[in-house]
């Protein structure tokens, strides 16, 4: 068995159609320890998410290998629970059927469903609106839910594609501080897929910069600054001018493909 929980090693990804090949994800090597917050930050089209379905198990690697905790990866299993930016959850349950759902699946005792749910809408503060219906709350509240049905299903790895992506500055931020929280408090493994630079220097252990087409990384930073972390910090500043070149780099090379796309068209 592995040391490390999430171990990704050359792995490839080409989508094909009958135009063109794209290679979405080249030769990715990484070794996400235990309990390690990894964010995977770079602009729109560098694999970032095919990256996380891959670890996910959602769509797996045209070539190369991931295991989780030693274990390959050959579909999604329940050591992975995935929160996306849209909220995924089931409009004709309430916030507690939509937390338990997962329990009931893997046929947990109703007793201790009751208790493992009841305990979780009180850690995230939705004990008060166990009875409503995903249309009833607000995008934060629901991206809540989100993670709380993650949480109940007791997964040691926590994928997150964009989970705040479409949330107000203020809401977002109260949710990355409650996400800090979870973390501590429930020792996951966490891959947080964002855009935002100001967001992963904000959450992670580590970044993972990717570059544009094909999909490699650029660049693991560690970042070291001790939580909570305040973006008005010269530090903090520092490393977002660093990482703010970087993006750019690859954001200039996306916009040139497609200035050279439309003057093929
Ligand atoms: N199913 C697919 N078929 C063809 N090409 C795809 C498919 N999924 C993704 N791609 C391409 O692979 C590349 C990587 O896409 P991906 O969605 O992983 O990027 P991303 O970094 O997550 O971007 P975004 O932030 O916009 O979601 C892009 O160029 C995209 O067009």
């Amino acid at each position: 068995m592995s040391a490390s929980q999430i171990v990704v090693t050359g792995v490839n990804k080409v989508f094909k159609s009958d135009e063109r090949e794209v290679v979405a994800l080249k030769d990715i090597n990484l070794d996400i320890p235990d309990g390690q917050f990894v964010c995977l930050l770079g602009p729109s089209g560098c694999g970032k998410s095919t990256l996380l379905n891959a670890i996910a198990g959602f769509a797996l690697p045209s070539s190369g290998n991931i295991t989780t905790d030693g274990k390959p990866v050959t579909e999604p299993g329940p050591d992975r629970g995935m929160v996306f930016q849209e909220y995924a959850l089931f409009p004709w349950m309430t916030v507690e059927q939509n937390v338990a759902f997962g329990l009931e699946i893997k046929g947990v005792g109703k007793a201790e469903i009751q208790a493992r749910v009841t305990q979780l809408l009180d850690k995230l503060g939705l004990i008060d609106f166990r009875s409503r219906f995903p249309k009833d709350l607000s995008g934060g509240m629901r991206q809540r839910v989100a993670i709380a049905r993650v949480l109940a299903l007791d997964s040691p790895i926590m994928l997150m594609d964009e989970p705040f992506g479409a949330l107000d500055a203020l809401t977002r931020r109260n949710l990355q501080d409650e996400l800090l929280r979870i973390w501590d408090e429930f020792k996951k493994t966490i891959v947080f897929v964002t855009h935002s630079i100001e967001e992963a220097i904000y959450l992670a252990d580590r970044i993972v910069v990717m570059t544009y087409r094909p999909g490699t990384i650029k660049r693991d930073i560690t970042v070291t600054l001790p939580r909570l972390r305040d973006p008005a910090d010269p530090e903090f500043n520092a490393l977002k001018r660093e990482l703010g070149q970087l993006v750019m780099e690859e954001q200039q090379r996306h916009h040139h493909d497609e200035m050279r796309a439309a003057a093929v068209d």
